[in-house]
């Protein structure tokens, strides 16, 4: 085996991302600890998961087992390059796949025709006769004639790195709204590409059922390539509007949640980078975790408390990748601009890692996508533990808002808390007010929203001083303390 593969395999692929945030309804309570879960249940060896209706693409999964990774090298160092099919390798693996092999070429372009030149696309053949591999994995995004010609060559399914993301989503999507953005983006992707997949199902069957004789030519195959065209469509459609029903009803929970003047910090960021780990390590680390109006809260949103007692949501979100697919960014386009809607964004990156500076500018561009970039942002450098203090040093100073934890061992949490209680909005408006004891629901949202000063308890109720939002200052108005 390769050296560079090696190096690939010692580290071990982890999920790509998190979908709890699009459990719809509340039955799902949002764990984190579900890596496992999802692990067992992989795709099952030899079940046939060939695509027989086309719009069945919700449940295709691709067939890949054991996989040889191809990439192009154009610009950049070396170490670019072998980090990009480290993560690709990673990938293939969280899709399920054992990963072989890697070939990497130096190009100053990728072929039109072969994506690898054409000699280079000859001996990865041989590579994948003599591993007795069922798949390449190019990491590019293919055009659907550079995908059969490549294929023509290799004689192995050829799949490219945005029908494995979008693999590892479908495979990883709960809620319904998250399955049905995958399917989106599924879709969208499969939709150019219709003839091509057409053909090489007729040839794996040794059939003529798909079209491409010939131009003009329009037989069986070319008029099924039509009807699915029309019903991938409809279908896409159909999702497109069930999307946006189900982002009606999470816009009413969270503008519920935001008329509470309940402030929010979202979780962003690479994938991997320890996002949920932090937020499991935050929400622990509060004085009030509490499940009871969590339940009525989006999944993965949870409540936890500021250091001076102030209650606010924190969300994680689906992880980023480099060049996520576009057809992901836009599915995903509403559960991403949550993001931007936040009161401050964590954005975690894992210090760890080889090249933490392209995990921040990867998500920064999808973060400016979505147009989700006039939150405050501050960078949490994550795995502090692990990482080179060299280079946690180095995103400190070049970063201004920054600041190194470790969602592991917990070292830096106690600041972060600290500035998630400093950038968020405070209350600030003074009040006294005398609220009887029949509303006690009142006084406690005071304990949860505002800042105390003093409280009496008095023979008509409960007297307070205290500096609240402007909601709730208005709420309170009828029980206003004279002077
Ligand atoms: N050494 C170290 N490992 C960490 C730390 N935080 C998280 N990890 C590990 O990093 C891996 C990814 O953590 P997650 O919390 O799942 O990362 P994530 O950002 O939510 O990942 P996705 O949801 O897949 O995008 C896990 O194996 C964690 O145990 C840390 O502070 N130090
Ligand atoms: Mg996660």
């Amino acid at each position: 085996m390769d050296a560079t593969i090696d190096r690939v395999l010692s580290r071990r692929a982890q999920a790509l991302a998190d979908d709890d945030g699009f459990v719809d309804g509340g039955t799902y309570d949002g764990d984190q600890l579900d890596r496992e879960e999802r692990s067992a249940l992989r795709r099952v060896q030899g079940l046939s998961t060939e695509l027989e209706d086309i719009t069945e693409v919700e449940y295709r999964q691709l067939r890949l087992e054991r996989v040889v990774l191809a990439a192009v090298w154009t610009q950049g160092s070396v170490e670019d390059a072998e980090n990009s099919m480290r993560e690709l390798a990673a990938l293939a693996e969280t899709a399920g796949s054992e990963v072989l092999e890697g070939v990497l070429q130096r190009r100053q372009n990728p072929d039109p025709g072969t994506y690898l030149g054409s000699g280079k696309a000859l001996e990865l053949r041989e590579i994948v006769e003599a591993q007795g591999a069922d798949t390449v994995v190019c990491d590019t995004e293919l055009s659907p004639s550079q995908r059969r010609a490549l294929e023509d060559v290799v004689k192995v399914k050829v799949i490219d790195r945005t029908a494995l993301i979008l693999d590892i989503f479908a495979q990883h999507a709960q809620s319904r709204e998250g399955r049905a953005q995958v399917e989106l983006a599924q879709l969208q992707y499969l939709l150019p590409r219709l003839r091509g997949w057409g053909e090489s199902m007729s040839r794996q069957a040794g059939g003529q059922a798909a079209g491409g004789q010939g131009m003009g030519s329009r037989g069986p195959g070319e008029t099924k390539i039509e009807l699915d065209r029309r019903r991938i469509n409809t279908r896409i459609a159909k999702l497109k509007r069930d999307i946006a029903g189900m982002k009606t009803h999470r816009d009413t929970k969270r503008s519920s949640r935001r008329s509470n003047g309940t402030p929010s910090v979202a979780i962003a960021g690479y994938t991997n980078a320890g996002k949920s780990t932090l937020l499991n390590r935050l929400t622990h680390a509060g004085v009030l975790v509490d499940n009871q109006l969590f339940a009525t809260l989006d999944t993965t949103v949870r409540r936890s408390e500021t250091v001076d007692g102030r209650e606010f949501t924190l969300a994680d979100t689906v992880g980023f990748v480099r060049e996520l697919p576009p057809q992901l960014v836009e599915a995903f386009r509403s559960t991403l601009e949550e993001v931007g809607e936040a009161d401050l964004l964590l954005h975690v990156v894992d210090g760890s890692h080889p090249d933490p500076e392209g995990q921040i500018s990867a998500v920064r561009s999808v973060l400016a996508d979505v147009e989700a970039t006039d939150v405050k942002e501050v960078i949490v450098i994550n795995k502090a533990d692990a990482a080179d203090p060299e280079v946690i040093d180095r995103i400190l100073l070049h970063e201004k808002h920054s600041l190194a934890v470790s969602a592991r061992t917990g070292r830096g949490i106690p600041e972060l808390l600290e500035l998630i209680a400093e950038e968020l909005p405070k209350p600030d408006i003074d009040v006294e007010v005398l609220v009887p004891y029949a509303r006690g629901d009142l006084v406690s949202r005071l304990h949860d929203e505002a800042e105390i000063l003093s409280e009496d308890h008095v023979a008509d109720g409960t007297r307070l001083r205290a500096r609240v939002n402007p909601d709730l200052a208005s709420e309170l108005t009828p029980f206003a303390a004279a002077g």
